[in-house]
């Protein structure tokens, strides 16, 4: 395999970019700002001090790496500003990275302080509610877009161990659907609870009613049948992550065969546990040895003390991939994109220029 040479950037294209929390994608600086402001208290006062908090060090698990956000949420949650200014600076960014696409995913419950049971985060009741949490994301998502020239649009989350706020989520979902939204999802620990509460189902089976789209976290930790489920009762349009599909042949072909996409984050799946660390042993490989449909994504680029280029190098140096595959992958994170059927052209003549690929370019 090819070496690159020190600070080359393994993929220096446009890109699109599928699987990424806002609220795991903060500027530690951010953080600090925005508790002094508001007189909270942090136990560091430097972005170092701070990052040493936040940042996960070694592979742990899923329900470890979750306990993270308890390190931060509380100082931007209830807080308007902050609210809107993580999701302009979260565009800015992914420009930077040379992200043209980006699909953003956050649990509005989580960034609320009123019209949320329970209050998050331990915070006194306030007059942020889960509906104004997404005005103003919206608001910084496209203040951010025109300002950094990049397309930003964002998925809303249920959250696993809160059946109670998912059918909130579906409705805000179908509200915001022509104002930035663009589906609904389920993310948080799979490794407590597989099974998908009715609850989720019944948001679900609304979302698929009303043309909502839908992607669901699965065999991230969990096994094979947690990633049946996401397609089968909660009709998935597109797997978060998926690796343990692998462990299931019927229906690894089955996915393939439908052409199903797996949102991938290859740093993200060492430090959460849910893949062999190294990283030329990772079920990646497997999916792009049979051009299986999937992109390449961040997750919680703040926790993993990551960036995009980082997964891409890390794709490039360890696991094989070239160019041409990450041209690939591209081609098939627009063409798996969420967006309606125009804008999604628009996207994908985008890329072919950039890639000095014909159109009809099949791969
Ligand atoms: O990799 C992941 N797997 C499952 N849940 C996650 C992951 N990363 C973040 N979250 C959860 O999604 C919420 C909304 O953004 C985050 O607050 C976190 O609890």
């Amino acid at each position: 395999m090819a070496e690159l040479p020190p600070q080359a950037e393994a993929f220096n294209k446009p890109k699109v970019e599928l699987h990424v929390h806002l609220d795991g994608a903060i500027r530690v600086q951010t953080i600090l700002d925005v508790a002094k402001r508001r007189g909270i208290h942090l136990p560091a006062t430097t972005v170092e001090e701070m990052k040493q908090k936040i940042i996960l060090h070694e592979p742990g698990t899923l329900t470890s790496f979750l306990e993270k956000f308890e390190e931060y949420m509380h100082v931007i949650a209830g807080d308007r500003e902050a609210i809107k200014r993580i999701a302009y600076e979260f565009v800015e960014d992914k420009a930077k990275e040379g992200v043209i696409y980006v699909e953003v995913r956050y649990s509005p419950h989580l960034l609320a302080n009123t019209k949320v049971d329970p209050v998050p985060w331990n915070q006194k009741e306030g007059d942020v509610s889960p509906d104004e949490v997404v005005r103003l994301v919206n608001e910084g998502l496209s203040e951010g877009g025109r300002a950094f020239k990049i397309k930003a649009r964002s998925i809303l989350c249920c959250m696993r161990h809160m059946p109670n706020w998912s059918m909130e989520v579906l409705e805000l979902c179908k509200k915001y659907r022509h104002d930035g939204v663009v589906a609904i999802d389920l993310a948080g620990d799979e490794s407590l609870n597989c099974k998908a509460y009715p609850n989720h189902r019944m948001a679900y089976e609304e979302a698929v009613r009303c043309g909502i789209h839908r992607t669901v976290h699965a065999g991230e930790v969990g096994p094979a049948t947690v990633v049946r489920e996401a397609v089968e009762v909660l009709k998935a349009e597109r797997v978060g992550h998926g690796y343990s599909t692998l462990e299931d042949h019927a229906l690894y072909k089955q996915l393939l065969d439908q052409n199903m996409h797996f949102e991938m984050c290859p740093v993200s799946s060492k430090y959460t546990g849910a893949c062999n660390s190294d990283f030329s042993k990772h079920p990646i490989i497997r999916f792009r040895q049979d051009k299986a449909n999937y992109s390449l994504n961040t997750d919680d680029p703040l926790i993993f003390n990551s960036t995009l280029q980082l997964d891409y190098s890390t794709a490039h140096k360890y696991m094989g991939f070239t160019e041409e595959e990450f041209k690939r992958l591209n081609i098939k994170s627009a063409e798996s994109s969420f967006l309606p059927e125009e804008e999604k052209a628009e996207l994908l003549d985008r890329l072919h220029e950039a890639y000095e690929l014909i159109q009809s370019t099949a791969f």
